[in-house]
């Protein structure tokens, strides 16, 4: 699994026990694994069908940064399979894990429309 960007966890992040907002991380998992499908693909309209298990490690505190690792696990058709792993950048503790996540190619229509990609899993 590779690392791409990094984010610093600020005050407005947290929640009211002063760690990271499950919610918070989950928005720019989306967006990452989201760039990371398209560049896949080479696709700029595509959505996230399904997050399966989201399994919350350990929690991420202000002033830690934090790093978004994203691999391909398989393309369909119309689809393709993601994972995802976020951990401290610092020590290398993992925060949280998604084992798969789907996004769908679409047409203008917001219809299932084939990426013209094909991968085994991986
Ligand atoms: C050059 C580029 C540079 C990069 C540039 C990056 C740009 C970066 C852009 C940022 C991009 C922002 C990304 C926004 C991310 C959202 O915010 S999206 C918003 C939330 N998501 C939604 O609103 C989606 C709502 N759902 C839907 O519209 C429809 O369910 C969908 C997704 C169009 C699918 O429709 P459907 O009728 O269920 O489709 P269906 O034909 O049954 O299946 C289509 C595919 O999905 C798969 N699938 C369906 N259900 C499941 C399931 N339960 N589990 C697994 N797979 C499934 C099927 O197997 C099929 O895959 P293939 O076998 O063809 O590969």
């Amino acid at each position: 699994m590779k690392y791409y960007s990094r984010r610093f966890i600020k005050p407005e992040h947290l929640n009211p026990a002063n760690f990271l907002f499950g919610g918070q991380l989950l928005s720019w998992i989306d967006e990452e694994a989201a760039i990371f499908a398209g560049c896949q693909m080479k696709s700029q309209r595509h959505v996230t069908k399904l997050m399966s298990e989201v399994n919350f490690m350990a929690p991420a505190k202000q002033g830690d940064v934090i790093e978004f690792g994203l691999e391909l696990i398989s393309a369909g058709a119309t689809s393709i399979t993601v994972s995802c792993k976020v951990r401290n950048k610092l020590t290398q503790l993992p925060i949280v894990s998604i084992d798969k996540i789907v996004f769908v190619h679409v047409n203008e229509k917001g219809q299932p429309a084939e990426h013209g990609m094909r991968a085994n899993a991986a």
